[in-house]
């Protein structure tokens, strides 16, 4: 297997400029094809995952352009009228990919094989089938009900009300809101059960809105779609960086810059729409030194020199959370993350895998359904060889280890899901 051996890093310093964010990348493509004319997307995300979607969209007879060798796109919009009507499309790991791919087609008419890879058919999707064929969408399992692949086939839309299942993934409740409008129906979603990641919904909601779809909604509860909506291009959007990326660096900063040089990340700020922005507030708790602008976040270590440890709910940013579980091992202190249960169903069953690996470098931890304990080591185990479970997070996040003793990351190109250059902007601010 590949691996990446990490030298020990003393000090971090310097700015980093973040790619795309993988959240508004994926919804941008999809909701610029869904509308008329076309879109200018500046900015997109360059990595696996994105990939997936641009591919997808090709493939269904979405035309689109990449601008010279630039990140940005011209996509050519269909109106909601999917060109190609029968199609398998293969979305790799994807969620932000399948889940609201699937429900667009499933209100699309035609006849649509959906597949991942193998991890991506042991992610549930039933919640989402279920919402969709309360509306009367066809969708047949090819495999283990409940899970990917999928046989889509022309449905009879019909109802005005819908309910899902709110705590296992916010991605089903996303698909709907973005695909339901295509129905030209009003239509009600009802969220059933906790709403987990309510932020990523607030991200859907502003690109929608940027699309010209209102969405009236009551609280977490509910949401009403009015009828006769169309999806309008803005004309040109702008990704924002990646806040989830984000994470590793500042992270970096917190526990291994000084306050006169910090490490800063551009692309993210006080005016950013992504939820995991409020990573940074998690490492303020931990006695970080967090400074932000409109559009960029700067942290270095608290004036004592140490982390603190901290104990708090992680359903807000379950992404960016496992950053702060590597973070742990700096921090005086046991550490305690809450609520993430949904750790189990993503790249891996990332409970599982964080517990081992931390363990690996010499901490102490518990795991339990939903939580995770962590206590630092007295000191690090060198040359420990991380597992990364084909998770792009489990390798970005133990990259941080380095910051105290040598370590190995195995097949370190995982990452390409997200960052597919994330060790060389590590090495950028490594001094
Ligand atoms: O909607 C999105 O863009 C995402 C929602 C989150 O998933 P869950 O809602 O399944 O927690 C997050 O983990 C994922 O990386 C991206
Ligand atoms: C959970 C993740 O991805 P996905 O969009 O595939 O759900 C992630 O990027 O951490």
């Amino acid at each position: 297997m590949e691996y990446l051996d990490l030298s020990p890093i003393s000090r971090v310093a310097g700015t980093v400029d973040l790619p795309g964010s993988k959240s508004i990348s994926n919804r941008t493509l999809l909701l610029a094809a869904l509308s008329r004319g076309e879109t200018l997307v500046k900015g997109l995300l360059a990595s696996d995952d994105t990939q997936r979607m641009l591919e997808a969209l090709a493939m269904l007879g979405v035309q689109w352009e990449q601008i010279g060798d630039s990140r940005d796109f011209r996509v050519h919009g269909c109106g909601g009228d999917f060109p190609v009507k029968t199609a398998d499309l293969f979305l790799g790991n994807a969620g932000t990919a399948f889940r609201p791919l699937t429900a667009a087609l499933a209100l699309a008419g035609g006849t649509y094989k959906l597949e991942g890879v193998a991890r991506m058919h042991e992610r549930p999707i039933g919640d989402l089938v279920d919402a969709l064929r309360q509306a009367g969408a066809q969708i047949d399992y090819l495999g283990v009900e409940g899970y990917p692949p999928l046989q889509i086939k022309p449905g009879q839309i019909a109802g005005d009300r819908v309910a899902v299942k709110g705590n296992v993934s916010s991605q089903f409740l996303t698909g709907l809101l973005m695909a339901l409008p295509l129905t030209g129906r009003s239509f009600t979603v009802e969220v059933v059960g906790e709403l987990i990641s309510k932020p990523y919904i607030e991200i859907t909601l502003n690109l929608l809105k940027r699309f010209g779809i209102t969405v009236q909604r009551n609280g977490w509860s509910e949401f009403v779609i009015p009828g006769g909506q169309t999806y309008t291009s803005p004309g040109e959007i702008f990704v924002e960086g990646d806040a989830s990326s984000a994470s590793y660096f500042l992270a970096a900063g917190a526990i291994g810059a000084t306050a006169a040089a910090p490490v800063k990340v551009t692309g993210v700020g006080k005016q950013s729409i992504q939820g995991d922005v409020r990573f940074a507030e998690a490492l303020e708790a931990m006695g970080a030194v967090i400074e932000r602008g409109d559009n960029w976040i700067a942290a270095s270590m608290p004036a004592s020199g140490k982390l603190k440890a901290i104990d708090m709910d992680f359903n807000h940013i379950p992404d960016a959370a496992m950053t702060i579980a590597v973070a742990a091992l700096f921090a005086e202190g046991t550490t305690t993350l809450r609520n993430i249960e949904s750790w189990r169903v993503k790249e891996t069953d990332r409970l599982s895998a964080m517990a081992t690996e931390l363990r690996k470098v010499g901490a102490t931890v518990e795991e339990g359904q939903d939580y995770l304990v962590v206590t630092p080591p007295a000191s690090f185990t060198p040359d420990a060889a991380i597992g990364t479970y084909d998770d792009h997070r489990m390798a970005m996040c133990f990259s941080l280890v380095s910051l105290a003793a040598p370590v190995r990351i195995l097949d370190p190109g995982c990452t390409a899901k997200t960052f597919p250059t994330y060790f060389d902007e590590l090495k950028k601010i490594s001094v």
